[in-house]
């Protein structure tokens, strides 16, 4: 369970990311958050994954007060496991292969060798690519990257998923491809919590949806629609 309590995120400079957000989010659930640039999306992940701290208020995953995690030694790396992270830009090892990329996830956590290439083989099915497991990054499409990086947030079986802007770099097909794998993922067991401002995609999964506006949470349904331009 992730609990965000009268969070408020304030820059050194003075722009207050997020006003007062008060969250829940279930094991299990597949959560949108929505808003245009500068609404505090970004802000949002970077507090969950503790890159940033909040000014005032408090964050708890799964009873686990990260504000009372120390910064050094291990608690904040063995915190994040519990996280898996996509990007919009996919961020893969370019002089890697497929296997490689998602292989070095288990290797940083120091999986057993002999656990490593059965993890793999069967993450790499979940996301229909075992038989490009030779494949480097440049050789395959755009959906087909993102399909390894989600394979590689995915093969230490996080709890959670965080995908941000995960369709940002993709055609409208290959988008919607990516947003049913991401539903498949949920239906075995992952809170997956998506961050976008893709309307479209958002109003087509009937999801639970967040929509930011300046920092403050304006909206919070359960099989939502975002309107990107209610502003
Ligand atoms: N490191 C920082 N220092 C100062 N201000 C920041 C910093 N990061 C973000 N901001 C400001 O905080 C506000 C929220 O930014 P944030 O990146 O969370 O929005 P966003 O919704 O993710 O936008 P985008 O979709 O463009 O990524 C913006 O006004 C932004 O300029």
């Amino acid at each position: 369970m992730i609990i965000f309590e009268n969070v408020s995120k304030t820059y050194e400079k003075g722009t207050r990311a997020i006003k007062n957000m008060n969250l829940k989010i279930r094991p299990g659930e597949f959560v949108f958050v929505c808003g245009r640039s500068g609404s505090g999306k970004s802000t949002f992940l970077k507090l969950l994954l503790k890159e940033v701290e909040p000014t005032s208020g408090r964050i708890l995953v799964d009873d686990q007060d990260l504000g009372k995690m120390k910064r050094r030694g291990k608690a904040v790396p063995l915190y994040r496991r519990k996280l898996g992270v996509v990007f919009q830009d996919f961020r893969l090892l370019k002089d890697r292969n497929v296997y490689e990329n998602v292989a070095l996830a288990q290797r940083v956590v120091a999986a057993p060798a002999k656990d490593i290439r059965k993890e793999v083989t069967s993450i790499l099915t979940t996301v229909g690519l075992s038989s490009k497991y030779k494949s480097y990054p440049a050789n395959l499409s755009g959906g087909e990257q993102q399909r390894v990086a989600i394979a590689r947030a995915l093969v230490n079986k996080p709890e959670i998923l965080l995908a941000d802007e995960p369709t940002g770099n993709l055609d409208p097909s290959n988008s919607q491809e990516i947003m049913n794998l991401l539903e498949k993922v949920n239906e075995m067991g992952t809170t997956v919590i998506v961050v976008t401002h893709n309307a479209e995609l958002v109003n087509r999964m009937k999801k639970r949806v967040i929509t930011m506006r300046r920092g403050v949470v304006a909206g919070d349904v359960q099989e939502g629609e975002y309107q990107d331009e209610s502003e």
